[in-house]
Parts: structure tokens; C-alpha cells; sequence
């Protein structure tokens, strides 16, 4: 199995030589990012606000969702539930820029721990939105694990700093989703469906989104790898803001903070989870 080790260079060519200096020479499941301690001045925090949505597919006459409106804290997660069709992915779509609302808002906007509005609202960028779409591994492109998750990357492009900091970013992804006993040579498609998910998740979180979308992220996993991504989950909301679309209400329970439930129609409203 190739070891564990990130380097600029490898990722990036040959006139980068020499390897960064967090990368460890420990065994693979000793590497571990060594934490900064922050000191908190402020109670600040952040949430997306999500206001009065409205989307009606170009050349249609029919609204998709109506007056959508929810807000979800920074480091919490958010569970949208409800029957097909009812326009749940349609949503989760708006939220990652893939399609624009008819009207309405969707913003960043930081308060005061008693909910004070800070500053002016920030808009949501698409490129600091990370999405995992339903069966995400139908959709791996390479045929390695390092290949799949630098896919895109700038090659030659941007200095040694960029580049390092993308080695970082990705070294940092690896440990958050455990993926760091896996040989970077491997074939993506002969992981086990939970490592495949980790991987998807790999490629996203490398980007170190303000916000992780998932859809249906349980879907056609066994129990095990199931429990296992819920496991996952767990770890890393402590770190971001996680929005998931979902039927599997009773596996997720645990996790959530926020939950609602979209209805046929797009009309979405807060709902505790009672499963
Ligand atoms: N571009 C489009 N034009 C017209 N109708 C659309 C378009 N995209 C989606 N729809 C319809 O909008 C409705 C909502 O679809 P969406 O995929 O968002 O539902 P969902 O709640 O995510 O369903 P599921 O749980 O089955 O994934 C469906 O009836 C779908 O057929």
C-alpha cells in the first residue's frame, strides 16, 4: 500500500521537492493535525438565512417551491425531509448555485450572541458551497483516489503557497473522513460503499466549504457502511454546517439540530424530528 504523504510535489509536479513540513513520518493513523488553540474574544456567530425563495424553472408555469424560508447556525445540522417530488433536491440545487431562485435570498449573515445583526449580510458563493449528490460514486471520474479527489485542481497554474495550502486543505479532508489508510493508487471504484462516500466527501471537503450539502447520503449503503457515515457525520459537525435531504430520519436523529419538512407544492416548514 503507497504511504499516506501529500506533498506539494506530487500532487503538483517535480519542481516542488521538498515535502511540507506537517507531514508526519508516523504510521498512516498517527497523522493528526496538530490544533492552534483559539482564543475567543467574541460570542459571534454566523447563519445561513435562507429568505422567501420562490423558483420556477425557466419556460415553466409552475412553481417548484414557494416561500421558502429557513435559517441554520454555523457548525449545526439541518435535516430537510418529505415525500418525492416534493421538491427537496430542487432546493438543495438553489443553495450550491446550480440554478438561481425566481425570487428571493439566500445570505451568510453574522449576529451577536443576542442576536444582533453585525454587519451586512454576505451572499452565499457558490464555490464555498459543497454538494454530494445522491449515489455520489456513480459519478467518479478517475481511476485513482488521488486523481479523483485533485480533480479540477490547478496544475500549473498559482505559486508554491497556493499550492501547498491545497496540499494542506486535502491532507486535512483525508483525516476529517478517515481516509487516511486508504493507498492513494487505489481504484476508486473497488472501495467499499462507505469508503466511497468518504471519498465524496473527501472531494468536497477539501475545498473547506462554509457549507456541506447532502443528498440522501445513507442511500444504498448496507447497515454497516450506513452506521459508519453516521459516525462520520457526527465528527464533522462539529467542524462545518451540514444540510442534508433525507428519508432516513431515524439513523440521522441523533445529529440533528434544525429539522423541517418539505411538502408537495415546495412549501417547507420547521418540524421536530418525533421518530
Ligand atoms: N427543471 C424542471 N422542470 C420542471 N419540473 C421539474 C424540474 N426539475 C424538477 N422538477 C419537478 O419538481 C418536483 C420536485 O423535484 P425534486 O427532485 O426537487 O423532489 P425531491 O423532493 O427531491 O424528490 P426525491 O425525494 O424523490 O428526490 C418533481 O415533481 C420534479 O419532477
Amino acid at each position: 500500500m503507497a504511504a499516506f504523504t501529500f506533498t506539494a510535489s506530487s500532487l503538483f509536479g517535480s519542481r516542488i521537492t521538498e515535502p511540507l513540513t506537517l507531514i508526519s513520518s508516523k504510521s498512516p493513523s498517527m497523522l493528526n493535525f496538530k490544533r492552534t488553540p483559539i482564543i475567543k474574544i467574541s460570542c459571534d456567530y454566523s447563519c445561513l438565512e435562507v429568505k422567501d425563495i420562490h423558483y420556477r424553472p425557466p419556460g415553466t408555469q409552475i412553481n417548484l417551491l414557494n416561500g421558502v424560508s429557513f435559517s441554520l447556525p454555523e457548525k449545526s445540522f439541518g435535516l430537510i425531509f418529505g415525500q418525492s417530488g416534493s421538491g427537496k433536491t430542487t432546493l438543495l440545487q438553489l443553495l450550491a448555485g446550480l440554478s438561481k431562485p425566481t425570487s428571493g435570498s439566500i445570505f451568510i449573515q453574522s449576529y451577536t450572541d443576542d442576536v444582533k445583526p453585525t454587519q451586512s449580510p454576505k451572499s452565499l458563493v457558490p464555490e464555498r458551497v459543497g454538494i454530494v449528490f445522491q449515489f455520489p460514486e456513480r459519478y467518479f471520474v478517475a481511476d485513482n483516489v488521488l486523481d479523483e479527489v485533485t480533480f479540477g485542481w490547478p496544475r500549473q497554474r498559482g505559486g508554491p503557497q497556493l499550492k501547498e495550502h491545497l496540499v494542506l486543505n486535502l491532507q486535512r479532508a483525508f483525516n476529517w473522513v478517515g481516509l487516511n489508510g486508504v493507498s492513494l493508487d487505489k481504484d476508486p471504484h473497488s472501495l467499499s460503499g462507505g469508503y466511497k462516500r468518504r471519498l465524496a466527501l473527501a472531494v468536497q471537503l477539501a475545498q473547506v466549504p462554509d457549507l456541506l450539502i447532502l443528498d440522501e447520503p445513507l442511500a444504498g449503503l448496507d447497515w454497516k457502511a450506513r452506521a459508519d457515515v453516521v459516525k462520520l457525520l457526527k465528527h464533522l459537525k462539529k467542524e462545518l454546517t451540514i444540510l442534508v435531504v433525507s428519508h432516513d430520519l431515524k439513523e440521522l436523529e441523533e445529529l440533528v439540530d434544525r429539522s423541517w419538512r418539505m411538502e408537495m407544492g415546495g412549501f417547507l416548514r420547521e418540524e421536530h424530528l418525533v421518530v
